[in-house]
């Protein structure tokens, strides 16, 4: 299909990027009132769109980025929907080309969340306004309301927001949508999402490998365990898709599908991106980064495959009451889960210290209630948590969850101690339950690695009986002490 070129300033807002998300996002803003540009690099993309839709609503095609911003009402908002990185700077450049002082850039991509702060600033000094706003949802979520998560100026989102609120998911009449904080504050919560998701993905396939490991259940059967676990607190987009992929069998072979699919996850790098910036922000985020790593090591071939006649010198017994063990599955699936958000909630909390942020955590919960890939019942309780109280030092501290996760820990230790005793690797269940044993010692062998490196490099140490630092001269006769 062929289009004309547009008549300047016909469109209350442009999309610039016609895959997957950019082409929904586009029929959503239409769909919801606004007069929507529509653009991208190949112009075959955009003729494609208005064939597929361009009967839908009012869409205002252009050949190339000069029509595409001539054709947006003054002050423009030009919609950035494309590959993050390179891709993200080259539109960026071309768009602010193009543009008046005043005008304003989002970019709705997976961006990291430094690059949108570089960015802010190299708009802001042409006079432009940048915005970075995760949007989550895929391409439904997309199409008919995702959870997005601006970020930028608050005048920004005095001219945006009503449009991204009209577009967003809505739970109990409430947008998904809220301003995040400056600068880059939206994309990092939409990181800080991506990171949970991998958790949350992850925990859900350590529960089906135990029931298939364990039980020799078959995937249809283990589909109906998880459809109803959908109805309990574990309610939850990622629970109720993962029973849909479950039940999925192959037309050609007759074999459940998941069984004929390759088990190497891939992923884009927002897992990555979020461990990479934990460890700068010195936050464990062990439940995200074992997933991380889960999806690195199943893609590990070479090494797969040189380990592959190890002996495992596994338990040989087998499970007795089939029901009580998938029941204490679900528990430690729970309790890992809440460790997952626990610990994402503490990565938002330290980087809106560090990077001046501020950041409503219960506002946070409240718009990934829906629209996002990982919505869920759970988020209700999350954003009841902080607003219970809005200083929450540990989520997993709230008196709701401290009590669901004490009724927990007696499955959630039978089934790590039964998942090592017999070789099945469960890297988020187990090492989420480590880290809840380790914020609840009383004491750690932390003090003794403090006693290791000053013996080697004398980095000092702080003593329980006094005040101050102190370095032991551990070379000398007698080993004295001295105040550093
Ligand atoms: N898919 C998903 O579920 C989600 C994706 N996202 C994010 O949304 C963004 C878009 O993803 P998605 O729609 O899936 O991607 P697609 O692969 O479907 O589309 C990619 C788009 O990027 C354009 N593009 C790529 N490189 C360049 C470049 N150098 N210059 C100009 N345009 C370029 C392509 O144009 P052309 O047609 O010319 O190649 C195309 O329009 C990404 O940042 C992604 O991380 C966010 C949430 C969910
Ligand atoms: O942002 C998303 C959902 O919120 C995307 O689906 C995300 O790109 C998926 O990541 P990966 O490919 O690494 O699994």
């Amino acid at each position: 299909m062929s289009f004309n070129s547009p008549q300047p300033a016909t469109a209350d807002i442009g999309v610039y990027g016609m895959g997957v998300m950019g082409s929904n996002l586009a029929r959503n803003l239409a769909r919801n009132g606004y007069r929507t540009a529509v653009g991208n690099r190949s112009v075959e993309r955009t003729a494609d769109f208005m064939g597929k839709h361009g009967e839908e609503a009012v869409f205002v095609p252009s050949h190339n980025m000069a029509e595409f911003i001539s054709s947006l009402e003054p002050p423009r908002v030009g919609i950035i929907m494309v590959q993050a990185g390179a891709a993200t700077d080259a539109v960026m450049e071309s768009m602010a080309e193009h543009m008046e002082a005043g005008d304003i850039i989002v970019d709705c991509g997976n961006s990291l969340f430094s690059d949108t702060v570089r960015r802010e600033a190299w708009c802001s000094a042409r006079g432009l306004h940048f915005v970075g706003a995760g949007v989550s949802g895929g391409e439904e979520g997309a199409l008919w309301g995702p959870s997005i998560m601006p970020g930028g100026t608050p005048e920004s989102y005095d001219r945006l927001g009503p449009m991204f609120e009209a577009i967003s998911a809505k739970v109990d009449g409430e947008p998904c949508c809220t301003h995040v904080g400056t600068d880059g504050a939206g994309h990092f919560v939409k990181m800080v999402h991506n990171g949970i998701e991998y958790a949350d993905m992850q925990v859900i396939a350590e529960a089906y490998d135990l029931l298939k490991q364990r039980l020799g259940l078959s995937a249809g059967e283990i589909a109906e365990i998880f459809a109803a676990w959908n109805e309990t607190e574990l309610g939850s987009y990622l629970i109720e898709i993962t029973a849909e992929v479950l039940r999925q069998v192959d037309a050609e072979t007759g074999t459940p599908l998941v069984d004929l699919i390759v088990d190497r996850a891939s992923q884009k790098g927002t897992g990555k991106w979020t461990v990479q910036n934990a460890l700068d922000l010195a936050v464990p985020v062990t439940a995200i980064a074992e997933a991380t790593m889960a999806r690195g090591a199943s893609s590990a071939t070479e090494q797969r495959q040189a380990a592959r006649t190890f002996a495992g010198h596994t338990a040989n017994d087998e499970i007795t009451n089939k029901e009580a063990f998938i029941e204490d599955v679900r528990q430690a699936l729970y309790a890992s889960k809440i460790v997952a958000y626990s610990q994402g909630f503490d990565q938002i909390t330290e980087a809106a210290k560090t990077y001046g942020w501020d950041i409503n955590r219960a506002n946070v919960a409240r718009i990934w209630r829906g629209g996002c890939i990982i919505r869920a019942v759970f988020l209700g309780d999350i954003t009841e948590a902080y607003e219970r109280n809005s200083e929450l030092p540990l989520l997993m501290a709230d008196e709701n969850f401290a009590a669901k996760i004490d009724a927990a820990v007696p499955a959630w230790r039978r089934v790590v101690a039964d998942a090592v005793l017999h070789g099945v690797p469960t890297p988020v269940f187990s090492s989420s339950l480590v880290y809840f044993d380790m914020l609840r010692a009383k004491r750690l062998p932390a003090a003794l690695i403090q006693g290791q490196r000053d013996f080697f490099g004398a980095h000092t140490y702080q003593r329980t009986d006094k005040e101050g630092t102190f370095h032991t001269f551990w070379a000398e006769p007698g080993r004295p002490e001295e105040e550093a």
